[in-house]
């Protein structure tokens, strides 16, 4: 027991939270109201109070956030073997240890863990056998497929009526479709392979089994989770499993951040968890922390959700009103938050207390190019990192074949970087690895082309599988699948960097195995671990997703692209659901700011975000943005538009037309 006041700085609703006893306990707050803090006291708290550790089970929707929160109670403890005893991870990451720990109660040998890119890879692989090939009729594609998989299984509703709810266009193809997803099923489990899914149903039957269940649930007296909003239906199972009376149970989330709707989370089951657990305890948490009073008003008008809970302010009104920017066009747009950027900063705030704010990864394309003219650094987070390029996937699959020689998506990944081979050998050839055949004899089967290469990569493959240290098993792995990238990416010498540095970081492990498994279950947070500083400058910018920034904050935040259909999508505008879905995540990214929150609106966007056209649209300024939100924020104009001198038919103010510029005519080139 160590002398220390752990409620020290909390205030009364958190100290309670905090002291609670081994009742289930709800906390349910707003945006950065301190649950994270909270539940880390917590943590520190139980272990001061003399439980184990390792009886504490910690449950977390990103690695990064375990990570910082499970460090953040070592120290408050003075302990720093609490981090490693403790268990904390994922929902994901615990189930893939507790899968490969039981694997074989389960009837598994080796297991692989698959990415959503695998599983499209590996339905891809089986849609010829079932039909689902052609072009006669439109055919769903094979990353619908998974989509509707995936909301079958999450949902626990059938895939019959998944597909008459969502995918309407599908339903003369349903027997199909059913058929290929048992296949699917049933390749999975005979090779070891489970993707996201399975690895949550696969811990949640472990639970439901009478004896294994019942071991699995002593291992821990303490079981708290964090951002129960974004829960689906199998975590909720998997919770209450583990905590059948909800006996030192503890749940923290805030309803107005659910944002994970498409995986089947709803933040009912945050509510409901309250109203159907007897005996259970609700503390509320609705002091901010974060923002000045400004901010937190217009959060409030823009918050949806069933909880009456208002922010209020602990620090006071702060600095300013959020300014509500308009701009003439994404151009504008990228120009106006650079030239603020650089103004903060010449005013003295790091780079690294800004941060960029966008609903989907293509809107910052403008801003990137704005930045690197005027070198600024940043890092971008979400969208596709480069753990899930191409070319990383392709190294990672030589790493996985040698750990599982029955991943047959990785084997066909790996032959189809075969110059020679096509896809109809590679999938009769991985079928020939998959079932153990001789690699001479593999060859032998190739198309002559391919042989001589296909012999070399396997007989580095056989090194890499036969090497006892990760350094070597990674080089040999990596001098496997060099000479077929350089041949099959025309682009080659912007990529090798990335390999190599993925290889590197491979080779400092111990365990490849859940290196791997890591990698694949948070590859944003991993990249960030261990990718090397965006720039030779230690203060950068921050560009992120808004699903990435999610439990960040930063003193200043800007917000791109507040328009209709950008924000919200115009992919979730055709249900109430998906728009109020969209709602919180305006809310979320409003409540990242500290000081200063500026949102930005285009008045003209391209027809298409990645497009290069020209051909620019008027775009209508963000449904959230209502009346009563705009009277709690400041106006103003971008430089690009101000300078806009009305010309003739034009009113002062509107945007100036896109500059265009011809594109050269290169059909006589290819006539
Ligand atoms: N009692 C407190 N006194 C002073 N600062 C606090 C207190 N509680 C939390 N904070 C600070 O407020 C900010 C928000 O806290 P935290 O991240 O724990 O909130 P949260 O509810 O998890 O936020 P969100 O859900 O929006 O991500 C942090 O900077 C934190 O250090």
């Amino acid at each position: 027991m160590v002398d220390i006041d752990l409620t020290a700085g909390l205030d009364p609703a958190q100290c309670e939270a905090v002291q609670h006893g081994p009742g289930p306990l709800v906390v349910a707050a707003g945006a950065g109201t301190g649950k994270t803090r909270t539940l880390t006291a917590r943590v520190a708290r139980l272990i001061d109070s003399g439980v184990p550790p390792e009886r504490i089970l910690l449950l977390t929707f990103t690695r990064r956030a375990a990570a910082a929160m499970t460090s953040r109670a070592a120290a408050l403890c003075s302990d720093p073997g609490v981090a490693q005893r403790l268990w904390s991870g994922t929902f994901h990451a615990v189930a893939h240890r507790i899968v490969a720990e039981h694997a074989q109660h389960l009837g598994l040998g080796e297991i692989t863990v698959l990415d959503p890119g695998d599983v499209t890879d590996l339905i891809d692989l089986l849609r010829e056998e079932h039909g689902l090939t052609g072009t006669e009729q439109r055919l769903p594609t094979s990353q619908t497929l998974a989509d509707i998989c995936s909301r079958a299984v999450n949902t626990g509703v059938s895939t019959r009526q998944v597909i008459a709810e969502q995918f309407p266009w599908c339903l003369d193809h349903v027997e199909r479709i059913n058929d290929l997803l048992r296949a699917l099923m049933e390749r999975k489990r005979s090779r070891g392979l489970l993707d996201f899914d399975d690895l949550l149903l696969y811990w949640r039957a472990l639970l439901a089994d009478e004896r294994v269940g019942d071991r699995l649930r002593a291992r821990w007296d303490w079981v708290l989770v964090d951002e129960y909003q974004d829960v689906n239906q199998i975590q909720v199972d998997i919770v209450s499993l583990l905590r059948p009376g909800g006996e030192g149970l503890t749940v923290v989330g805030d309803d107005a951040q659910a944002v994970y709707g498409f995986r089947g989370a709803t933040a009912e089951h945050l509510l409901g968890l309250h109203e159907h657990l007897p005996g259970s305890t609700l503390v509320r948490l609705t002091r901010n922390f974060r923002s000045g009073q400004h901010i937190l008003d217009l959060a409030n008008v823009v918050r949806p959700g069933r909880l009456p809970l208002g922010l209020v302010a602990d620090r006071g009104p702060g600095a300013a009103r959020p300014t509500h920017v308009r701009c003439a066009n994404a151009d504008d747009e990228a120009r106006e938050v650079a030239d603020a950027v650089l103004a903060a900063h010449g005013e003295g705030m790091p780079l690294r207390d800004q941060a960029v704010l966008f609903r989907t990864g293509t809107h910052s394309s403008q801003l990137e190019i704005e930045l690197r003219v005027r070198g600024v650094p940043f890092h971008k987070y979400g969208g596709i990192g480069y753990l899930e390029t191409a070319h990383v996937r392709d190294l990672v699959s030589a790493f996985r074949v040698t750990l599982n020689s029955a991943d047959e998506i990785s084997w066909y990944r790996l032959l189809t970087r075969h110059r020679g081979l096509g896809r109809v050998s590679a999938r009769a050839l991985a079928a020939r690895l998959v079932d153990g055949a001789a690699h001479d004899e593999v060859v032998a089967e190739a198309p002559a082309k391919s042989r001589t290469s296909l012999g070399a990569t396997l007989e580095r493959l056989r090194e890499a599988e036969a090497a006892s240290a990760t350094a070597d098993r990674v080089e040999a792995c990596r001098q496997a699948v060099e000479p077929l990238l350089r041949q099959h990416y025309v682009d080659w010498g912007r990529r090798a960097a990335d390999v190599e540095s993925v290889a590197a970081a491979a080779a400092g492990q111990t365990d490849l195995r859940s290196f791997i498994a890591d990698a694949t279950l948070d590859p944003a947070s991993v990249a960030s671990d261990w990718a090397k500083k965006p720039h030779l400058d230690d203060d950068f910018l921050v560009l992120s997703t808004i699903h990435s920034a999610k439990g960040l904050e930063w003193r200043s935040v800007h917000l791109l692209r507040a328009t209709d259909g950008s924000l919200p999508s115009d992919m979730a505008l055709s249900t109430a659901e998906g728009v109020e879905e969209e709602q919180r995540l305006f809310y979320v990214a409003a409540t990242r700011a500290r000081d200063s929150l500026r949102i930005y609106t285009p008045l003209r966007l391209p027809v298409h975000p990645t497009s290069l056209s020209s051909r620019h649209v008027l775009t209508k300024p963000s449904r959230f943005l209502t009346g009563p939100a705009l009277a709690t924020m400041d106006s103003a104009v971008s430089a690009g538009l101000r300078n806009t001198a009305p010309g003739p038919g034009r009113p002062a103010g509107s945007p100036a037309a896109p500059l265009t510029v011809a594109l050269p005519d290169l059909g006589a080139l290819f006539a």
